[in-house]
């Protein structure tokens, strides 16, 4: 679980997030939606620690980041998984190979070891038979897949991804979505999704929070976000014809 309280950051005179308080919970996966700008990214990069908060704090499982020693937030790093846009593989390495990077960064383990988790995660992501492909020589779908290997190899208790499904089609979206919550669930990860994508929303949106202008506006669940009447949230889920006609629906159904 990760509780972050009041957090604040800015870049010079941009105040971007301005006094969130959250909590992420173990074993679900935790969204994070709000318009282009509403400091979704800020806000993802502060829990993964690579900005610094002028004000609040984030805890990590009960551990307070602030009160750590600079070989705990090491050792924290290490346990954190990252999906990023794009994918983020390296180009010159086969799947194999950007799977391994992790490990032979962080770890110790033998040829063999890494080899087994290797073989392990790319199986567990549905990749058999890539594993000496190049990134170029597979879609896009399975190159998210190799990313989410690849966050998963070090065995993290969180896992941060942001925008997982871009550039993807709707069923490998689907997909990928469903493949994050299955990993979640089976590992008991806390897991931290920035979407823009519906259809997130509604497949795996456990828990949900909706940020406007570096403030959490609303929190619920997928099921709750149909309910609400907070007109931001509104405004943004039902932008699209589609869900305004899914919302009429629902509506239509409750009176
Ligand atoms: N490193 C930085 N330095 C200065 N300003 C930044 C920095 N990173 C982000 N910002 C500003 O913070 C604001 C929020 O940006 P952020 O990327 O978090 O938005 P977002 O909600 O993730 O948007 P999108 O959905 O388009 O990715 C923007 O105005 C952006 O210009």
């Amino acid at each position: 679980m990760i509780a972050v309280e009041n957090i604040h950051k800015s870049f010079g005179e941009a105040h971007i997030l301005k006094g969130i308080t959250a909590r992420f919970e173990k074993g679900k996966t935790n969204l994070i939606i709000g318009q282009s700008g509403s400091g979704k990214t800020v806000f993802l990069k502060t829990l993964l620690g690579l900005f610094t908060p002028e004000q609040g704090s984030i805890a990590y499982d009960g551990k307070l980041y602030s009160e750590l020693t600079g070989d705990e937030k090491r050792n924290l790093r290490q346990e954190m998984g990252m999906v990023f846009q794009g994918s983020a593989l390296f180009d010159s390495m086969t799947v194999e190979g950007n799977v391994r990077f992790p490990l032979e960064m962080f770890t110790k383990q033998s040829k063999s070891e890494m080899q087994d988790r290797i073989d392990f995660v790319l199986k567990r992501v549905n990749l058999i038979d890539a594993h000496h492909k190049y990134p170029s020589e597979i879609s896009g779908g399975m190159q998210k897949r190799v990313a989410i290997a690849r966050a998963i190899v070090m065995n993290p208790k969180y896992l941060f991804c942001d925008e997982p499904n871009s550039g993807l089609d709707p069923k490998t979206a689907i997909l990928i979505d469903n493949l994050i919550q299955e990993i979640t669930e089976e590992y008991d990860i806390t897991t931290v999704i920035n979407t823009h994508d519906m259809n997130s929303v509604m497949e795996i949106g456990k828990k949900i929070i909706f940020l406007k202008n570096g403030l959490k506006e609303w929190e619920g669940s997928n099921k709750e976000i149909f309910k609400t009447d907070n007109k931001a949230v509104t405004d943004f889920v039902y932008s699209s014809e589609l869900f305004k006609k899914v919302r009429q629906m629902y509506i239509e159904e409750r009176n």
